[in-house]
């Protein structure tokens, strides 16, 4: 990876990393009001662009510095000619610091929400003819559920129907996890500061977001190298670096050679679309590796992708002993059992890039220690690709937001660790992790996941590193999927793969 991929946009900061970016500005010079200052006024650019002229507007306003976001706003909304109603969640006298010095810039009338579970049939109503409600209520330091009136405005704010703009996280949503303990407002908008957070991509967090954008409130990118930020957002800018650009003097040998392990004749397609994936991704040549009964079947369907009769884990390791096939997928219509489990530990034990994903991850759940030590002893990078089921069934001990379960099966397998879903985490042994966030709802289908295992592999052969070669994997995967487009089918996305590196070559002039 690229060192400077630590200053980059792609970076995510928790809340406890994005409160040390604070700290290292203010000791740096920059009071916290003026970071305050242009949060503030982020925020109200935003909102202007959300509403018509001479709109009524309903400021939410929290107990910290969320809140002065909030007062910020409200003074600049109110400047720019907005009837804007200001809304405390706790009395002015509670304020201290940046909020503070912001309500007290502020000067504008104000009420206080009343204790209690519920809220004033009059302010209900108000938000309900606004034109905009500003989220202002609790943001990075947010370190527990709602409850009481902060509990019953977010759920006013909810049903209201009105559009929300939400200040830095929806209230209630986890800024380093996504995830909503009890409740938390929906927002249509969120405008958050310096670098997005792991909460603004991981769900539920993400939906309750709506469109995020970031603004720069004077915090340097210098800073970042202090705190040595290792969660990221899967964008090309993360990976273009390691991209396989094709040597203009390269021949199909020297783009690798993947070989994909196939399935008994009654469920043969799954390899075969993960070998045209792989080819599709760039692999120089790319090998199914069919058992007998198979051959007929999958000779009737494959072209480019080229055929190989292989019996058993006796003839895959013949097989293999050929080091140009560099790279080796398993478990696609593989069938789950003792047989895979042999034909993993003889594929392990060749050194060779690989990819295990389905039947090869279904096989292993009271064995995981064996399949942990055989990853151990290869030195050459190893993804396990699964979905939520399939990790349960491979890591049923970890536990946590899906970050931390990515991070510690990558620790604990020695492999990267692609745990699938909308929010796709992907987490190398070494620490790093990826969140992906282009994958559009309808990409979940039959054999799409084969296709991702494709990809994969047909990176890893052309010698992408392992961590990197997963992010570009789940990323193309996904822009495929948005190519392909709604009604979609498994058999859809190698074509589309197509162009979406089409795309990315020449958004990036990459060859
Ligand atoms: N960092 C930066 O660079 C910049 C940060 N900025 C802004 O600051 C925000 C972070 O501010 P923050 O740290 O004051 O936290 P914030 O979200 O206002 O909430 C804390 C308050 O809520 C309370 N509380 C917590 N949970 C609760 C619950 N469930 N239910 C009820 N109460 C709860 C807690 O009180 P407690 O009761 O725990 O004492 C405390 O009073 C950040 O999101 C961004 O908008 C910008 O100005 C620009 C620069
Ligand atoms: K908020």
């Amino acid at each position: 990876m690229n060192p400077d991929i630590v200053f980059s946009n792609a970076v995510l900061l928790t809340p406890e990393e994005m409160g040390q970016a604070d700290r290292l500005t203010i000791s740096g010079g920059v009071p916290g009001i003026e970071l305050m200052e242009r949060a503030g006024q982020a925020v109200a650019r935003a909102a202007a662009k959300m509403v018509p002229a001479a709109a009524r507007i309903s400021i939410l306003c929290g107990p910290g510095n969320n809140g002065g976001d909030g007062f910020i706003a409200a003074r600049c909304l109110t400047a720019a000619g907005h009837t804007v109603q200001i809304h405390l969640l706790k009395a002015s006298e509670t304020l201290n610091g940046d909020a503070l010095e912001a309500f007290v810039r502020m000067g504008l009338p104000h009420t206080v929400v009343p204790d209690g579970d519920g809220i004033a049939v009059s302010l209900a109503g108000e938000l309900e003819r606004a034109d905009l409600i500003i989220d202002a209520l609790f943001g990075a330091g947010l370190d527990r559920p709602l409850a009481g009136p902060g509990l019953a405005l977010v759920k006013a704010v909810n049903r209201s129907g009105r559009r929300v703009l939400a200040v830095d996280l929806p209230s209630g949503v986890n800024g380093a996890t996504g995830a909503d303990p009890g409740a938390a407002v929906r927002a249509d908008a969120t405008v958050t500061f310096f670098r997005r957070k792991p909460g603004h991509l991981l769900n539920p967090g993400r939906t309750l977001c709506g469109s995020v954008t970031v603004a720069d409130i004077g915090i340097k990118a210098g800073v970042l190298e202090k705190i040595g930020p290792s969660v990221f957002h899967n964008i090309p800018e993360l990976w273009l670096g390691d991209w396989p650009r094709p040597d203009p003097l390269g021949h199909k040998y020297t783009r690798g050679h993947a070989v994909v392990f196939g399935g008994p004749m009654s469920a043969t397609g799954a390899a075969r679309l993960s070998a045209g994936a792989a080819l599709r991704a760039g692999a120089g040549l790319v090998t199914l590796a069919s058992p007998p009964d198979a051959m007929m079947v999958n000779a009737c369907h494959l072209t480019a992708v080229m055929l190989k009769k292989v019996p058993g884990a006796e003839a895959m390791e013949e097989l293999l002993a050929d080091r140009r096939f560099n790279t080796v997928l398993i478990g696609p219509g593989y069938g789950v059992g003792e047989e895979t489990r042999a034909a993993v530990a003889a594929i392990l034990k060749q050194k060779r890039a690989t990819v295990l994903d389905a039947d090869a991850l279904t096989s292993f759940p009271n064995h995981a220690q064996e399949l942990f030590t055989l990853i151990g002893d290869n030195p050459a990078p190893v993804l396990l690709t699964p979905h939520d089921g399939e990790f349960a069934r491979l890591f049923p001990d970890i536990e946590g937001d899906k970050l931390v379960r990515a991070r510690r099966a990558a620790e604990r397998s020695g492999a990267v660790v692609v745990l699938k879903g909308p929010d796709t985490v992907i987490a190398a042994p070494d620490g790093r992790a990826a969140i992906n966030d282009n994958a559009p709802p309808f990409l979940a289908t039959a054999g799409s996941g084969d296709v991702l295992a494709g990809i994969s592999a047909g990176l890893l052969a052309q010698g992408v590193p392992g961590f990197e070669a997963a992010c570009q994997a789940v990323w193309l995967h996904g822009e495929a999927g948005r190519e392909a487009g709604p009604g979609l089918i498994a058999e859809d996305l190698a074509p589309a793969l197509k162009a979406a590196i089409r795309a990315l070559v020449d958004k990036t002039a990459g060859g």
